[in-house]
């Protein structure tokens, strides 16, 4: 009794799990038709009979199938009413009508190798508990299909889920075979689901899915032992695939044995193990879809997924698989690359290297050159003489001016005429280096400097004057060797050959600078320094044209010898001993002052000035125009202390030249027209006067014609322009001009010494450093020295050219007169700047 009991129960309990099971199916298959027709106008969970009225006529199945497979059913017979008036319980259809939908759909599915259904499983006069199964299954078959359709776009083979009642019976046989294959060697692989995801392709697979099972079964119980428990461990540890292992379980159990027993199973083995294809649909992956568009819908898949390409996780990992390749790939042509460029990098430098030295090589050889250059070039100014005189004739400004130039030679001389005289007593010849003629430009002039500016860069210095008499062109000479145009409203001062630069910040400035700055003053390779300087001095007028030079001093000053010139390169070694002597000059010179105590302030005097009685016996302050010759040196000491000379700075022009500083300068010359017939009365004033300088610094080394040179002279290169007019006029010479030659000689040499004095460096700025207060600054220019003659009659000018270079003829000539000397009626000084003094000493 009770087992009848208990038997009812459980039947009844399995007849309420069908029931709830189907219902649950219904669901689905209602929800799913529902979501793709439309409302079917049924409860969402409908009883067997509401389901199965609701797709009697077969339009929601056809509309169905023609949704997921368009065209599927050409024809669907419409009902005559609206479909939203129809309900499940609306009068059917004649039986004609809606059996051909039914008809078609079932052909439809068919065609999809989905679970079907009989027509007669829609009638609901023969509806039967459960009935419905059958119709539930092939719609959520063809749920499946659709799914599958959408995931993969219909390539590949679709396998039908069956229905529960075969699966059951299927996973009975499959964990038969994995309990036998693993039981014994306790292995808990999931062969069960590797076996349920092998891919069935036909008809008859369930057919050959039981065979292959009952096969395996069989054959795995009879060959347990002889299992290889090698391939188990590859397995689980990863070296093997489920597949693979598979393969071997298969060649090894199954070879003889299975196949002889299964003959028909040969083909079928040999498509699982991916070894060609019997199977009406072979597997081929599905085209690879973006990785963006992947979803994993299964993760519980497992690599026999991946073999077979039932989930996402085969396209991920294809996708991984050639992103990882193309990795691999850029990797190693990134490392090709690199090491070419490595390669390529080092036969670069190679390159290089041999580049750079062979430039340094011809970089030696161009110094090389470039000093034999400089060597060469300047022995031909050495052959050419240190001392060059040019005469330049100024145009006559009147018509009536007399023309006395006779002749002018190519070589150099110059014939002038005496119109008051004899024809034969009446011409004098002079020679030059060159005479310019009155048409002669600025620009040949110049080009016939040129080349000892090109000394001054090669250490040389060089000192160009102009000498001759008042208006006769000297300072147009001098003044016009660089055209600065006058300031323009946009670029401001106009500088010819300038070039302009942008800045945008101090710091371009400043290294702007820095660059100029490298190109004055420059080093040489060896270290060594050039040192030199371009003196241009433009003399005051001489305003004895009656009286004297300036034609014969000129040509006598082209006599005088100076001695072999020499550069001033000073070697790093000598530099530094001459800072030491510096220093210990300047040390010694404190110890003196220290232990010597005035015994009254006084005002510092020069090394030359007098006691102060010979005051008494100097010449008045009317002497301001004095001649240097009139008297005897006493008196003309005393005339340059009352009445100096004042050196005018006229311009500086420091963008000329690369070297030291350039200065131009003019001196105003005294005169005494009374001193014709004095010594040395014929000499230009303005040399005169530096002769007098030279006197006053008797510890300036002697320059001889012909002399030795001293050991410090260097080369003291002095060109010298003298300035003619047309309508010169000849003056009686005075006896120690014209008849000794060699007391005239001496008379000019004297003068170029004090030159040289003027125009050297260091002896003289020490001295300027003394008597701050010296007669230099205080040296003014008499303006209203003109003679009647001189201004009717055009003076013949001498232009000087000094070039000194690095000459010791200078001895201290910077204290020529001073505050002590100067009385009260003396006209206050006209001081210049500072700047402008220490320029010129
Ligand atoms: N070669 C020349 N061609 C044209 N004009 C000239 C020439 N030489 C001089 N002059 C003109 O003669 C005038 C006087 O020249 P400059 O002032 O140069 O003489 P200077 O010798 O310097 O006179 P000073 O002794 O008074 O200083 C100027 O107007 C100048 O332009």
């Amino acid at each position: 009794m009770e087992d009848t009991i208990r038997s009812g129960r459980h039947d009844l309990n399995l007849a309420s799990r069908k029931a709830e099971e189907a219902a649950w199916r219904r669901f689905e298959a209602t929800q799913w038709l529902d979501s793709l027709v439309g409302p079917l106008g049924i409860s969402t969970q409908p009883s067997e009979r509401e389901f199965i009225s609701c797709l009697g006529n077969g339009l929601v199945l056809c509309n169905a199938i023609n949704k997921i497979q368009p065209g599927s059913i050409p024809k669907v017979v419409e009902s005559n009413a609206p479909s939203q008036f129809l309900t499940w319980d609306s009068q059917p259809l004649p039986a004609y009508q809606y059996f051909e939908n039914v008809r078609n759909f079932l052909v439809a599915v068919e065609e999809l190798k989905l679970p079907t259904f009989e027509a007669s499983d829609l009638e609901r006069d023969n509806l039967e508990v459960g009935s419905s199964a059958k119709v539930v299954d092939c719609i959520l078959a063809l749920r499946g299909y659709h799914d599958w359709k959408q995931l993969s776009g219909g390539n590949g083979f679709f396998k039908p889920p069956r229905s529960p009642l075969v699966m059951h019976s299927a996973n009975r046989v499959h964990s038969r075979a994995s309990e036998a294959i693993f039981s014994d060697t306790c292995q808990q692989s999931d062969m069960s689901k590797a076996c349920d995801d092998i891919p069935l392709t036909e008809s008859g697979v369930q057919k050959h899915e039981d065979l292959i099972a009952k096969a395996i079964v069989e054959c795995m119980i009879d060959r347990k032992e002889n299992i290889d428990n090698n391939l188990i461990a590859s397995f689980r540890s990863g070296n093997l695939d489920l597949g693979k292992l598979f393969g071997n379980i298969m060649s090894t159990c199954l070879e003889e044995q299975l196949q002889n027993k299964f003959p028909e199973l040969k083909s079928i083995f040999k498509d699982l193990l991916g070894g060609g294809s019997s199977l009406a649909h072979p597997i081929s992956p599905p085209p690879l879809e973006p990785l963006e568009n992947l979803s994993i819908r299964n993760p519980k898949c497992c690599r026999a997924c991946l073999k077979k390409g039932s989930c996402n996780h085969w396209y991920l990992f294809q996708v991984q698989e050639k992103e990882l390749s193309n990795l691999k790939e850029l990797l190693s042509r990134t490392k090709r690359e690199f090491k070419d460029l490595q390669s390529q990098l080092q036969s670069d430098l190679k390159h290089l290297g041999s580049r750079v030295q062979e430039m340094s090589t011809a970089a030696l050889g161009y110094h090389k050159v470039v000093k034999q250059n400089r060597d060469l070039y300047n022995m031909v100014q050495d052959l050419k003489g240190n001392i060059r005189v040019y005469c330049r004739i100024r145009p006559a400004f009147s018509a009536e001016a007399r023309n006395v130039i006779d002749f002018i030679g190519e070589d150099g001389s110059l014939v002038v005429l005496d119109p008051l005289k004899p024809q034969k007593d009446g011409r004098k010849v002079f020679q030059f280096n060159h005479v310019f003629g009155q048409t002669a430009t600025q620009d040949e002039i110049f080009k016939d400097t040129q080349p000892v500016i090109r000394s001054v860069m090669d250490g040389y210095n060089v000192c160009i004057f102009a000498y001759g008499q008042t208006g006769s062109g000297k300072t147009h000479t001098m003044v016009s060797k660089l055209e600065i145009r006058s300031c323009t409203s946009e670029n401001g001062l106009s500088i010819p050959d300038a070039s302009m630069h942008y800045v945008e910040s101090t710091n371009d400035v400043l290294s702007l600078m820095k660059r100029g700055d490298l190109n004055r003053v420059g080093k040489d390779v060896s270290g060594s320094i050039l040192r030199d300087c371009l003196h241009l001095v433009d003399l005051a007028g001489s305003e004895r044209v009656e009286k004297s030079n300036t034609l014969k001093f000129a040509q006598r000053v082209s006599t005088v010898e100076l001695g072999v010139s020499h550069m001033n390169k000073e070697s790093s070694e000598v530099i530094e001993l001459k800072q030491q002597i510096e220093s210990l000059k300047k040390a010694l010179a404190n110890k003196e002052a220290r232990t010597v105590q005035p015994t009254k302030p006084k005002e510092p005097r020069s090394p030359f000035e007098k006691p102060p009685h010979a005051m008494t016996e100097r010449t008045p302050p009317h002497s301001r125009r004095l001649s240097i010759e009139n008297s005897n040196k006493t008196e003309m000491k005393r005339a340059i202390n009352s009445d100096p000379v004042q050196i005018k700075p006229s311009e500086t022009v420091s963008n000329l030249l690369p070297s030291e500083a350039v200065l131009v300068q003019k001196y105003t010359q005294f005169q005494d027209p009374e001193a014709a017939t004095k010594p040395y009365g014929h000499v230009t004033n303005g040399v005169s006067m530096i002769d007098i300088y030279c006197q006053r610094a008797p510890r300036s080394p002697i320059l001889q014609p012909k002399t030795p040179e001293p050991p410090k002279l260097v080369r003291n290169e002095v060109h010298i322009m003298m300035h003619g007019e047309s309508n010169f006029s000849t003056e009686p010479r005075t006896p120690g001009l014209t008849s000794n030659a060699n007391g005239k000689g001496s008379h000019i040499r004297k003068s170029l010494r004090t030159i040289g004095k003027l125009i050297t460096g260091s002896e003289k700025r020490n001295q300027q450093k003394k008597v701050e207060a010296s007669p230099v600054n205080g040296m003014r220019k008499i303006h209203d020295a003109r003679s009647p003659v001189l201004s009717n009659a055009s003076p013949l000018t001498g232009v000087v050219q000094t070039s000194d270079r690095r000459s010791s003829l200078g001895g201290k000539s910077t204290d020529s007169c001073t505050n002590e000397t100067r009385n009260s009626k003396t006209p206050p000084p006209v001081h210049i700047s500072a700047k402008a003094t220490n320029q010129w000493m």
